[in-house]
């Protein structure tokens, strides 16, 4: 399979790079740059040497469009639109890696982003969830790919919506990002000194991505949801860790509701969820495509605290863009994406 990434000297882009040069189906194409047009994505991205020694190229659709199967976006959100309808309107299969077609209901996405340029492809494009879309995202030829957050916050929410287990008004979602899921763009807020031996919340309240949990998990119940999501910024380079608070709606205890989990995901090769007593830590998943979920009951309270970890870059972003091609094609769903975390 022909692939190409416009976007590729981001961090989701050399991402994508790295995984995809070790893909045993796929060769690297067209990668495109504004700024790099060129470099040696090499260059750019030293780690990469001697694996791939690609030449970013601006942007040419024509000639991608000829020597393509099959594209990822992995620019911003706003700028992803201006390119994926003419990208579809080729007949290339897509994967946006933004947030601009993820959202089924366009007012919300306008309500949170800006004004959609593309508002008829949000009817065609598949959230790219493979636990909760598999058979959607086959059928696609354009994925929306989840945002990092919302990954890690929907997955560990899903088996207790589905099932009915928690009261849906009053979830507490409190998650925590390495400075990498802000890209690499710089901005003062995310420099060295900034960010090193410190720890802060952000868009407290109004982050986009409380817009995108909740569309998603409201599928998923089938009845509206309003919830509380609060992300901070951890002085490290990856992973995620969301810590999720909910009122149980009846007296289960801890090794019940793992049952639910347990079922729930049974099928799924990256979902690790840990037996009672053991809790998700980012370094167990940094570096791999899994999302490790763990929970306990607190009985005084009533509430079930659920606590998920992944690696922003890998399950939150490239790795599960790789999954999502791996199902388009028809492929093993774990190719290219075998490896464990480097834990230390
Ligand atoms: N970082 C993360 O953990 C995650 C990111 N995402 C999403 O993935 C997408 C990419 O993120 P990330 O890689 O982190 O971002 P970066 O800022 O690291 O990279 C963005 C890329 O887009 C290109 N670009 C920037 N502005 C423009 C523009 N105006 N027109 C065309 N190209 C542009 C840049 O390269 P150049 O200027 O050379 O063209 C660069 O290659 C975003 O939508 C982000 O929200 C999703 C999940 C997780
Ligand atoms: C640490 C940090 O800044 N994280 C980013 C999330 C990146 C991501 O997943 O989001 P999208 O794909 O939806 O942009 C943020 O809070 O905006």
């Amino acid at each position: 399979m022909k692939v190409s990434i416009i976007g590729s000297t981001g961090y989701t882009g050399m991402e994508l790079v790295r995984l995809l040069s070790k893909h045993p189906k796929v060769e690297l194409k067209i990668l495109t740059s504004r700024s790099f047009a060129g470099e040696d994505i090499s260059d750019i991205y030293p780690n990469l040497r001697g694996k791939v020694d690609t030449k970013c190229e601006k942007l040419d659709l024509n000639k991608l469009a000829a020597s393509s199967d099959f594209v990822y976006t992995a620019l911003p959100h706003g700028v992803s639109m201006e390119v994926v309808p003419e990208l579809v309107d080729r007949g290339l299969k897509v994967i946006d890696l933004s947030g601009d077609y993820r959202y089924n209901n366009l007012k919300t996405y306008e309500d949170w982003y800006k004004p959609h340029q593309s508002p008829s492809l949000l009817e065609k494009a598949v959230y790219g969830l493979p636990e909760l879309n598999r058979s959607k995202i086959k059928a696609s030829g354009l994925v929306a790919n989840p945002g990092c957050y919302p990954t890690a916050s929907i997955l560990a929410l899903a088996p207790l919506v589905a099932n009915n287990l928690i009261n849906k008004d009053n979830i507490i979602i409190d998650a925590k990002s390495g400075t990498s899921g802000a890209g690499r763009k710089l901005s003062l807020g995310n420099h060295f000194c900034e960010v090193n031996n410190n720890f802060k919340a952000y868009k407290v309240a109004n982050h986009r991505h409380t817009s995108e949990i909740e569309e998603k998990l409201t599928l998923v119940g089938g009845e509206d949801i309003t919830l509380s999501f609060t992300p901070h910024l951890l002085p490290i380079n990856r992973g995620i860790l969301a810590t999720i608070y909910a009122n149980l709606e009846e007296n289960l205890d801890t090794a019940k509701i793992l049952e639910y989990y347990e079922d729930y995901y049974k099928k799924e090769a990256f979902i690790r969820v840990m037996e009672e007593g053991i809790l998700p830590e980012i370094k167990n998943v940094a570096g791999s495509n899994y999302c490790d979920i763990g929970l306990k009951v607190d009985e005084r309270t009533g509430r079930i605290i659920v606590i998920s970890a992944i690696d922003n870059l890998i399950k939150g972003s490239a790795g599960q863009a790789i999954h999502n091609l791996n199902i388009m094609a028809g492929w093993d769903e774990s190719l290219g994406l075998e490896d464990l975390s480097l834990y230390l």
